[in-house]
């Protein structure tokens, strides 16, 4: 069983890319990073009405069980195993059944809020924010929960307008500030290649824990031949 070595923190608005920058960084370390989407974390709401739950405000931090999240990332990180919840966004609740986690080297937390939480913040060695545009966010977001969602558009919209952006400039943009970087468009190649080398590293055990926004930046002059010492 593994002592996690490395933990990132994976923030930004709805449809910014945020799973699919998880998912294209972790690509090649097979079962030496754990996944953990903030989704997992929603309130248990079963002793809401199906009615009631599609009310609630699912971008608003109070959505979440943070005190859950914490300590089973205090665990992971401490070498022991979890039951990890499970969400079920077609019933907007939490399945029955739990997943058992065993602590790998790499751990990922992404979500929306990923880094609204002090503690949690200070048990990440990477913070990370990716930034779209927000009318990109809404088709991104129209396509998954109209079309693969089965949601209907009056829906989608009235949440967008009522809850989704109102959260998101009140409490998810503004975390922002906590990142060490920002990635522009999710799967940006560039930065999706220097952040799978890091992990891929961490997850041989060859890594150097902290990873330095000038590492980055270096990386990134290199790759497209940007000057980085000029700011
Ligand atoms: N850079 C990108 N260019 C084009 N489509 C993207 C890009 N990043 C993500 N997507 C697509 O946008 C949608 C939302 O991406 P996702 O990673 O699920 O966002 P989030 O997890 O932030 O909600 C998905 O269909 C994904 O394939
Ligand atoms: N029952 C729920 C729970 C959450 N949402 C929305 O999901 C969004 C977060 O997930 P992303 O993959 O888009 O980052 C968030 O904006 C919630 O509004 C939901 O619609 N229903």
């Amino acid at each position: 069983m593994a002592i996690p070595s490395f933990v990132i923190g994976i923030a930004g608005g709805t449809g910014a890319g945020k799973t699919t920058v998880a998912r294209l960084i972790t690509e090649n370390v097979g079962e030496s990073v754990t996944r953990i989407p903030l989704d997992n974390y929603y309130e248990d709401l079963s002793h809401l009405e199906m009615d009631e739950r599609e009310e609630v405000n699912y971008d608003h931090p109070a959505a979440f069980e943070w005190d859950l999240l914490r300590e089973q990332l205090t665990d992971l990180l401490e070498g022991r195993a979890v039951e990890m919840p499970q969400y079920d966004f077609s019933i907007h609740n939490r399945k029955d059944e739990r997943l058992h986690v065993e602590p790998t080297d790499v751990i990922i937390l992404e979500g929306i809020l990923a880094l609204y939480d002090e503690t949690i913040n200070d048990m990440m060695d990477l913070c990370l924010y990716v930034e779209t545009d927000a009318d990109v966010r809404i088709l991104r977001r129209i396509q998954r929960d109209v079309v693969d969602r089965g949601r209907d558009l009056e829906g989608v919209m009235d949440q967008y307008l009522s809850t989704v952006k109102p959260m998101h400039e009140q409490f998810i943009e503004p975390t922002k500030k906590h990142a060490d970087l920002i990635i522009p468009e999710g799967a940006n190649t560039v930065a999706v290649n220097l952040l799978e080398e890091k992990v891929q590293a961490e997850a041989a055990g060859e890594g150097s824990r902290g990873f330095e926004r000038q590492d980055f930046e270096k990386g990134l002059s290199e790759n497209v031949g940007i000057d980085s010492s000029e700011d």
